[in-house]
């Protein structure tokens, strides 16, 4: 990749420069000039195209890279080099494969900083979010390389001394769509499982984010991964369409809105291909007048204004028992105030810009709909315009807590994916149950109190994949991640991971005659 900082000039980017280079990446200065594409190894302009894209900085609304999307010759040539390389790794031990994810995930963790700056520059979340996100990705190639080493089938007793046994094989060439909200985690969450089993992957970024997928492929490829084993085709629908149509893809796994989940699921079902879907939600946050106050204010703003709120998971319905409305309500936006909001690189920055315009002017719109619907809001919910002149063209707002909600608001219902919280108040422990579950999406839910029994019995009655007791939205790789309901199958992260990445072959073994019926 090649970096333009200021007047300074172009800077390639080599391992020896690379401390000047992350020095050198401030906001407004960041220019991609290289192939956003990944094919054998290498970066590789596409052979055809089915259109072009721009890429944005959201934090000055400039374009950083325009790059052509992949068409369906370019999708050939990515999926044939996957199968080529798929030869060579899948014939890998686990532990020779668990090696080499090992110093993958050395790489990523020695050149945070640089892909951090990347993602913010990219994305807009703040550097010290994005830097998280390079820990929970390291930390997934870390464990599969684990379970690479460890992966076994079992061994079966029959009759008179025959036996059977089971292999866990690799499925093939596995296709990656990921959306923009967590490019780079998105890649490795579903890298490492696929690489871990024995499987190779063509993965298509969002064309909002299609930047630091790149560092991905090329830590895949220092590391010593066979050329053609991790790819990157660029593109939006079309691309993807190609991708899930071909006929030597064994499986898909899709992070993103719930009607392109649909779509893809029809795709795959055509070809009989197994589907991860990892889609939308609006989960609920049951704060119990018990809880310990301090820490249920802190869970309420990690479950709404990550990522400018872009967060599938986040628990934008904060149900909050009657006794304790206000005084939460209070301490919610004391605390939402002091976000400060601004240019993403800057260390003490918590709040970035959103997306893009568009993304920006539909979330303000929610906001405008829950007024209309009788919704009162308690703060922020409009524009933000920072003080530094190079933010001025920036998709920035401030953080919204809204209050007078009721759940037949459209704020309260729809997803908005944007710093929009919607406080309810309840009553019952039955009464809140009925009303959190009371919706089609089922990714994650999230429940403050300090009665220990309280809380597991209304987590196991939570229609959610993802339940969390007095914290919200940390993500350690050791559990599964996932949704019911139409938030999508199949799980990220966790050890049963590797059985949505992997097939059982069962060998069943005569050690006597055949005893045949005929
Ligand atoms: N459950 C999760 O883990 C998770 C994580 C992040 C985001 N999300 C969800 O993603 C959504 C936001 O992301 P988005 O706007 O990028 O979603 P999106 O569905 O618009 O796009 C996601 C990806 O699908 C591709 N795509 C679009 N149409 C396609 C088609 N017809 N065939 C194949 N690929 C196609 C896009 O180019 C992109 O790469 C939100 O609903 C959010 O909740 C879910
Ligand atoms: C890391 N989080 C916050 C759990 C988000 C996971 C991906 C959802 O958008």
């Amino acid at each position: 990749m090649f970096l333009r900082a200021g007047p300074a000039g172009l800077f390639p980017l080599r391992h020896g420069l690379r401390p000047v280079l992350v020095a050198a990446m401030s906001t407004g200065t960041f220019i991609v000039s290289q192939p956003l594409n990944y094919r054998g190894g290498a970066r590789v302009d596409p052979v055809d195209t089915s259109g072009t894209e721009k890429a944005f900085e959201p934090a000055t609304g400039r374009v950083i890279a325009t790059f052509t999307c992949s068409g369906e010759k370019e999708v050939n040539l990515a999926v044939q080099d996957a199968k080529a390389a798929f030869k060579i790794w899948s014939q890998k031990s686990g532990m020779e494969r668990c090696r080499i994810l090992l110093e993958a995930a050395r790489i990523i963790r020695d050149r945070k900083d640089e892909i951090a700056t990347v993602e913010t520059i990219n994305n807009g979340k703040s550097i010290f979010e994005a830097r998280w996100d390079i820990d929970t990705s390291w930390q997934c190639l870390e464990y599969y390389a684990g379970l690479a080493g460890s992966m076994a089938g079992e061994h079966i007793q029959l009759p008179g001394g025959s036996f059977g046994y089971t292999r866990r094989e690799p499925l093939g060439v596995c296709v990656g769509i990921g959306a923009w909200n967590y490019p780079f985690q998105i890649a490795c969450w579903k890298s490492a499982p696929a690489l871990a089993c024995g499987n190779a992957m063509v993965f298509k970024p969002s064309p909002f984010t299609p930047v630091s997928t790149l560092l991905l492929a090329e830590v895949y490829t220092e590391a010593g991964v066979p050329p053609g084993l991790f790819n990157v085709v660029q593109g939006g629908a079309a691309t993807g369409q190609f991708l899930c149509q071909h006929r030597d893809v064994a499986k898909v796994s899709f992070t993103g809105s719930v009607p392109t989940g649909s779509k893809i699921m029809e795709m795959s079902a055509k070809g009989i291909k197994p589907v991860t879907l990892e889609l939308g939600g609006k989960s609920p946050l049951i704060i119990f007048s018990d809880c310990d106050m301090k820490n249920a204010v802190k869970g309420a703003l990690m479950a709404n204004f990550l990522t400018q709120g872009e967060v599938c998971c986040n628990g934008t319905r904060v149900f909050v028992q009657k006794e304790i409305l206000d005084q939460f309500s209070e301490e919610v936006v004391k605390q939402t105030q002091r976000i400060k909001i601004g240019d993403p690189l800057l260390e003490d920055t918590r709040m970035g810009p959103l997306i893009n315009r568009p993304h920006l002017e539909r979330v303000l719109g929610f906001v405008k709909v829950a007024k209309e619907q009788g919704a009162k809001v308690l703060c922020g919910g409009d524009l933000y315009v920072p003080e530094d002149p190079k933010l001025k063209d920036g998709y920035y707002m401030r953080p919204c807590v809204l209050t007078n909600c009721r759940d037949d608001m459209t704020c309260v219902k729809e997803e908005i994916f944007g710093p929009v919280m919607s406080i309810l108040s309840f009553d019952t422990e039955a009464e809140v149950l009925e009303r959190a579950n009371d919706t089609t999406f089922g990714l994650a839910a999230g429940v403050f109190t300090r009665d220990i029994q309280r809380a597991h019995r209304v987590v196991a009655e939570l229609q959610a994949g993802m339940c969390f007791i007095n914290n919200y939205n940390v993500s350690p790789v050791e559990l599964p991640f996932g949704g019911y309901k139409k938030s999508g199958f199949g799980r990220e992260n966790g050890r049963v991971t590797i059985e949505y990445y992997s097939q059982l072959k069962t060998v069943c073994v005569e050690m006597g005659d055949v005893e045949s019926a005929f």
